[in-house]
């Protein structure tokens, strides 16, 4: 962490330079008030103080702490406001990479986590650069000052006597923090596993009432805030400890100067003026001291931040293979003997798949739950690297050598479970093709056959939908979803069993208006409704990630098959299939 914070410091010399200079001043200009109490002690006693004598003493005072005030607020200003901007740099780069990672990457990370690491550590971080900066400059500076100035101006013996007890007080400092840093990082996991505790509260709440579970939900959170408490107990022994055992070694160090510069009073060897500096030099000391020891608890709760969030900054997000071939227009798909096993699985996803489709065509993907209708969606999105077991291409060349992002930007999908944005229903929709003008948005919601709803919403359009839209139906979510999709209006279009909350009168006017709207697409349905593939040019029927059947629905309806018995539990056939009653 010290290394790249300090790389960051030396992109900005000056800032950090003019911050040092000022810091440095500062500490110089803090000594004139004990040199003046000093001369002052020491005029008095020898009986010489005039009125001017005193005027100029005061005056010198006062024009030291105010100069002192503004050269503070000075350098002050300067590091906070820079620390917020390096907080800010921060959390823009890490964003833009959660961005780009991809699914395995969300299944090992909990959002709990990752929020705490883009909340609380960054803010820890960013404090240790600001606070941190301006403690171990203003403290190490002024410990170092005030050691250099006190050996000049007072008898050495009574500067190194006076200030021993600290040597053992860094000593017992090191050893304290080490364990401090296991302790902060228990807490810090009791916190993410919290935040993770509200997040998933928050989202199920309707389902956990339905089931009666709400004290559970509040047993559970009890038990998370409780852990928390826990851990902060544990750890609260040693934040005292930093904060006060820095006050029982200057008062140690204050007894020793009293006790050893009384004696060296009565020798003559230092006047009470003298003496009475020392104590204030003491002081200061004493007080970058304590800075020292905060800075020190700062500093290792920044460095396990900083560790979470070089986690990220390691993690492999991007695709195997982030290819550079531009790609205007998705033509064809195919998939050529492609297998797939996720991350970690035992079994294969998706077994020896082969089938092409071409501009203008609908596949159709159906079979039982679990066949892997979504696996073959996820590795056309790229979601998972690649398996390198056969092959996808696209118009004729390999996925992974086209530009992902220029890739991504013409496929338009719908996936299972609707994610909706907490904006107007207008907004949702416009996500996917900010540009749009109103007459393509009209042309969409009427495509996605959400028009007749609009009026049923209090405020049209601009009906703000709330977290996961939930002021809103299901199969209505389902619908904008769509609509979102249709504007897009890439090449690509996927349905991953995205008609599954609308009615089939509903379901079928869609598919309508998907054929007569975008005839150049090439589009994907995935559907557990024969309906809704029954126009598709091919329809695959998986099962156990292979191809069992595969054909138009006229060809499939007479195979004896998983199909057919479908058609007929859906009300296509009526004569009793072989095949359903195995
Ligand atoms: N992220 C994952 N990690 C490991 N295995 C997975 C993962 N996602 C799915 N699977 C497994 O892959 C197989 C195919 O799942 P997939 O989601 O593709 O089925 P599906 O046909 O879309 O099912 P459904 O119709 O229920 O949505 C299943 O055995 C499933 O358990």
């Amino acid at each position: 962490m010290l290394k790249d914070l300090w790389a960051y410091m030396r992109s900005k010399p000056i800032t950090y330079g003019l911050a040092t200079l000022f810091a440095m001043l500062s500490n110089l200009i803090g000594m004139v008030p004990n040199r003046v109490v000093e001369t002052f002690v020491d005029t008095v006693v020898a009986n010489q103080l005039s009125n001017q004598r005193l005027m100029t003493l005061m005056l010198t005072f006062l024009l030291a702490i105010v100069t002192l005030y503004l050269v503070d607020l000075s350098w002050v200003i300067l590091i906070l406001g820079n620390a917020y901007t390096y907080v800010k740099d921060l959390r823009h780069h890490f964003f833009k990479r959660l961005l780009g990672f991809r699914a395995p990457f969300y299944e090992r990370f909990r959002s709990g986590d990752l929020i705490t690491r883009l909340s609380s550590d960054m803010d820890m971080v960013g404090d240790f650069l600001g606070y941190g900066f301006m403690m171990v400059v203003g403290d190490c500076f002024r410990c170092v000052a005030v050691f250099v100035v006190m050996l000049l101006l007072y008898p050495a013996k009574l500067v190194l006597i006076s200030l021993s007890p600290f040597i053992l007080f860094s000593v017992i400092m090191y050893y304290v923090s080490q364990t401090f840093d296991r302790l902060y990082d228990q807490k810090r996991d009791a916190v993410v596993a919290l935040n993770q505790e509200v997040l998933e509260s928050v989202e199920g709440v309707r389902v956990m009432r339905a089931f009666g579970q709400s004290e559970t939900l509040q047993t559970n959170f009890a038990n998370r805030t409780q852990d928390v408490v826990a851990q902060a107990d544990r750890l609260n022994p040693y934040f005292a400890t930093f904060g006060s055992v820095p006050n029982i070694f200057g008062g140690l160090s204050l007894a020793i100067s009293l006790t050893y510069g009384g004696y060296l009073l009565g020798q003559g060897q230092v006047t009470l003026g003298q003496l009475v500096a020392v104590q204030m030099y003491l002081g200061m000391f004493h007080m970058s001291i304590w800075g020292l020891s905060e800075i020190i608890v700062m500093y290792r709760q920044a460095m396990i931040s900083y560790g979470k969030l070089t986690t990220l900054q390691t993690e492999k997000g991007e695709p195997d293979q982030e290819g550079n071939l531009p790609i205007s227009q998705i033509e064809q798909i195919e998939f050529r003997d492609y297998s797939f096993t996720y991350p970690g699985a035992k079994l294969k996803s998706l077994d020896h798949i082969s089938f092409k489709i071409s501009k203008g065509q609908t596949l159709g993907l159906v079979g039982k739950t679990g066949a892997g209708k979504s696996s073959l969606i996820r590795q056309l999105l790229r979601q998972y690297p690649l398996s390198h077991q056969g092959e996808i291409l696209i118009n004729g060349q390999s996925i992974e050598n086209f530009d992902l992002s220029q890739y991504e930007s013409l496929v338009a999908y719908v996936p299972q479970e609707h994610i909706l944005f907490s904006k107007s229903v207008a907004d949702n929709i416009y996500f996917s093709n900010p540009q749009a003008d109103e007459s393509s948005l009209d042309q969409a919601i009427i495509a996605a056959d959400f028009k007749k709803d609009i009026v049923n919403l209090n405020q049209g359009l601009d009906t703000m939908i709330g977290e996961k839209g939930v002021a809103i139906s299901g199969g209505q979510k389902q619908r904008v979803s769509l609509a979102r999709a249709f504007l897009a209006q890439g090449d690509l279009l996927i349905l991953d069993d995205s008609l599954s909350a609308v009615d089939a009168k509903t379901e079928s006017q869609i598919i309508d208006n998907l054929k007569a709207q975008a005839q150049d697409q090439i589009k994907i349905i995935v559907s557990h409704r024969l309906s809704a593939v029954e126009e598709a040019d091919l329809i695959l029927v998986l099962d156990q990630g292979k191809i069992i059947q595969q054909g138009s629905h006229q060809e499939l309806i007479s195979q004896d098959g998983w199909y057919q018995a479908q058609a007929r539990r859906q009300g296509y056939l009526k004569e009793v299939s072989p095949y359903e009653t195995r």
